[in-house]
């Protein structure tokens, strides 16, 4: 699967422009605010539906317009061509479209275009919240697990429907309903339990990949990763429901639940993000999404489409290599930036690329 045309319209610094990527590496050159970094926003859109930069989104729109516009043909599998499109109306959000049809629901469009990123802000995979390392196996999961998404939205339901009973008797003080909270509690054991299970399975199964990777760049380092459930260790969710009860009630939200759940990354038996380098934790970042690229490939016989910005921070030239040897090899579709032409003399042994240069507000191909 890949994008053979992409045309951005009055989206950031470019009034129009369109250029035809080809099927394997793309390589997007340019000087410092030529508008490198807005092009794989302006993709991001279509894989993700938001920017990946900010979350003003109407920022995206040009200034002094009133929307911005990417379209895009998509090549399937099969060699069948799909055109898929957003525009962002400053006063009204997003809208999506799919060969002409308008679809306002965005995980239509994001199901049709699998995609990863990885910037200079991707160690934050591994330092940052744990909200980011769920948003990251519940991708794969969202492309990969028939029902999943329906099954995070019941979750995600339950958990409101929840918090609110303990919300109102925090603010009024006034005694909860028991059948209704037992049927949310209930609920929420239920759903909770699904989405966990397999959270756990899916970690189980790219963890074997993620070592074997990591060994490749560093051998000496021994990297795990493990699942917290997000409740008490040795409890079951409904026992630890129960424990947590009285602490529920007093913060008006549910304390423990796959919405608190959170991975685990350890080095040779130490903290990961406590640990490693800047560019060993970005190694971390590139090896956990090419693992991920790969399952999502052998389970779904998909490819996904892979935005690099940046390149060359923090990864030396060796690093740079094995990184995108190890995802070409994956049938991925790549878009990398980078300054400077010199820092990619090493793809010169790829006979399927395209080199972009981004100047004065248009984008020619080489
Ligand atoms: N809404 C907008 N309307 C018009 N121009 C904008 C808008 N938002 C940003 N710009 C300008 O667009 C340009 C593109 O910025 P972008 O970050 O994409 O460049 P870049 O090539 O990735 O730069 P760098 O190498 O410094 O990261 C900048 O000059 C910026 O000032």
């Amino acid at each position: 699967m890949h994008l053979s045309l992409v045309q951005l319209a009055q989206f950031r610094n470019f009034e129009q422009v369109a250029f035809s990527p080809c099927k394997s590496l793309n390589i997007i050159h340019g000087a410092n605010g030529a508008g490198k970094s807005s092009i794989l926003e302006a993709i991001h859109l279509l894989g993700f539906g938001r920017s990946f930069r900010t979350n003003r989104q109407n920022s995206v729109v040009q200034h002094t317009m009133d929307t911005a516009t990417v379209f895009s043909r998509l090549i399937d599998e099969e060699g069948v061509e799909q055109k898929i499109g957003c525009t962002r109306h400053k006063s009204d959000g997003f809208e999506f479209s799919i060969n002409g049809e308008r679809t306002k629901k965005l995980s239509d469009v994001v199901r049709k275009i699998p995609m990863q990123i990885f910037t200079p802000q991707s160690s934050d995979l591994i330092i940052g919240q744990p909200m980011l390392r769920r948003r990251f196996v519940d991708w794969a999961l969202f492309h990969v697990k028939h029902g999943y998404a329906d099954l995070m939205s019941a979750y995600t339901k339950t958990l409101s429907q929840r918090n609110a009973l303990l919300r109102n008797y925090v603010n009024t003080g006034k005694a909860i309903d028991g059948q209704q909270f037992n049927y949310w509690t209930d609920s929420l054991c239920r759903y909770g339990n699904l989405v966990s299970d397999a959270r756990k399975t899916y970690l189980a199964a790219i963890n074997a990949e993620v070592v074997a990777l990591y060994s490749q760049f560093i051998p000496e380092f021994k990297i795990e990763l493990r699942y917290n459930t997000g409740w008490d260790k040795g409890t079951e969710l409904e026992e630890s429901l129960t424990l947590k009860k009285s602490r529920d009630l007093q913060y008006g939200y549910t304390t423990v639940g796959p919405h608190k759940g959170d991975i685990k990354f350890t080095v040779n038996g130490l903290s990961a993000s406590e640990n490693l380098s800047r560019g060993q934790l970005r190694i971390l970042v590139s090896i956990l999404q090419i693992a991920q690229m790969k399952m999502f490939s052998s389970l779904s016989n998909k490819s996904t489409i892979y935005l690099i910005d940046d390149i060359a921070a923090e990864l030396d030239e060796k690093t740079r290599e094995h990184f995108l040897d190890l995802i070409l090899e994956t049938d991925t579709q790549v878009f990398v930036t980078a300054i400077e032409t010199s820092q990619f003399e090493f793809t010169n042994k790829y006979n399927d690329k395209k080199v972009f240069h981004v100047e004065h507000n248009q984008v020619n191909e080489e």
